[in-house]
């Protein structure tokens, strides 16, 4: 009865995919093969399954994808060493280093070590202050897909009181940008927040990514909300596994505009712009190898 209120996350992603598969097949008509390298550290069961969800769409849209497994008590040199290949590799046009890493790395470092222009996560410094200053560089999937959806469900962004519940790099200070960028208020909440909910009553839009399962209910939002769902949360039900977001689906959906579900909501999009930011990286690459061997060719002749 409420399907109309659905944003769904899968078509909008195959949507995206589409797109891509034909981005593409333009590539390799001019013998480009776009290639994405996935560096898991460890085994994490939740880690494995995401990684294997991501070379299988590549695989789909001819992106090759090569995947790189180190034992979970790998040191930080050992990470950068292979980090280091991979960016000198011109086969190799993106880099994801899939996260939460072993406790005795260092993250932070890590991270920075990748190529910014093969960083498809879009989590180097680089990255992160273009998108702050409002460039067009390599954006964090999870982020571009939220606005993507927002987009195609409230059409005009501008204006509009959008609060982020929560603030990592990964998710919520990326969404944060994205979102000032298109023009809204941006409210960002956090755990030591003071009265969350009564601040979250007052958006047009709500993103949630908090990671604390079903945390929003119906209470914490204004009637006519549009609502993004980013939270993946497996929860014990009935003895059954299984996944569900930050917002408390049932309660919410008779109050809002939209929402997206989980799953089948935002997941899928991440995975979508994952394959978006490959094509773009493997593009600016060959159109920058190119620039250089003019400039080369101009100064020979
Ligand atoms: N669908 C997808 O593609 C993706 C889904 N996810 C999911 O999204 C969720 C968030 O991920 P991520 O950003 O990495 O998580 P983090 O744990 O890194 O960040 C959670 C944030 O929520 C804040 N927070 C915690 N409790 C509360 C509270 N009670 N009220 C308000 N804010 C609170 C924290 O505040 P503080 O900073 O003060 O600690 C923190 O900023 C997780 O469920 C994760 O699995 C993540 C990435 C992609
Ligand atoms: N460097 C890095 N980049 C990331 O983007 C990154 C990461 N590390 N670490 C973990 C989080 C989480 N994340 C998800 C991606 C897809 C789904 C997804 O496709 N979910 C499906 C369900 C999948 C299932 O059934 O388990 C859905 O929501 O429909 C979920 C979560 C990316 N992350």
């Amino acid at each position: 009865m409420n399907a109309h209120k659905l944003i769904d996350g899968k078509a909008a992603a195959a949507r995206v995919l589409l797109q891509v598969r034909e981005d593409v097949a333009r590539l390799h008509g001019q013998a480009i093969q776009p290639a994405l390298a996935v560096i898991l550290v460890g085994n994490d069961p939740a880690s494995q399954v995401y990684v294997r969800n991501k070379i299988l769409r590549a695989e789909e849209v001819g992106i090759r994808s090569v995947e790189h497994r180190l034992p979970s008590d790998t040191s930080t040199e050992q990470l950068l060493i292979l980090i280091g290949q991979l960016n000198a590799d011109p086969a190799i046009h993106g880099i994801l280093l899939q996260l939460p890493l072993p406790a005795q790395m260092d993250e932070l470092r890590a991270l920075e070590a990748i190529a910014p222009d093969k960083d498809v996560d879009g989590f180097h410094s680089q990255n992160v202050g273009g998108l702050s200053q409002g460039r067009a560089v390599l954006t964090p999937c999870t982020p571009s897909g939220c606005l993507y959806l927002l987009e195609h469900t409230c059409g005009d962004l501008r204006g509009k009181h959008a609060v982020v519940i929560g603030r990592s790099n990964i998710v919520g200070k990326p969404m944060a940008a994205l979102l000032l960028k298109a023009d809204c208020s941006v409210t960002v909440l956090h755990s030591r927040s003071h009265d969350a909910q009564a601040l979250c009553r007052q958006a047009d839009i709500v993103i949630a990514a908090v990671g604390r399962a079903r945390l929003i209910d119906a209470s914490w939002l204004k009637p006519g909300a549009v609502v993004i769902d980013v939270g993946i949360n497996r929860i014990d039900d009935d003895g059954r596994s299984r996944l569900v977001g930050d917002v408390d689906f049932d309660s919410a959906l008779p109050h809002v505009a939209a929402i997206t579900p989980v799953p089948g909501g935002v997941g899928p999009m991440t995975i979508a712009f994952l394959m978006k930011n490959t094509v773009a990286a493997a593009q600016a690459q060959h159109h920058a190898l190119r620039s250089q061997s003019e400039a080369v060719c101009h100064s020979i002749y």
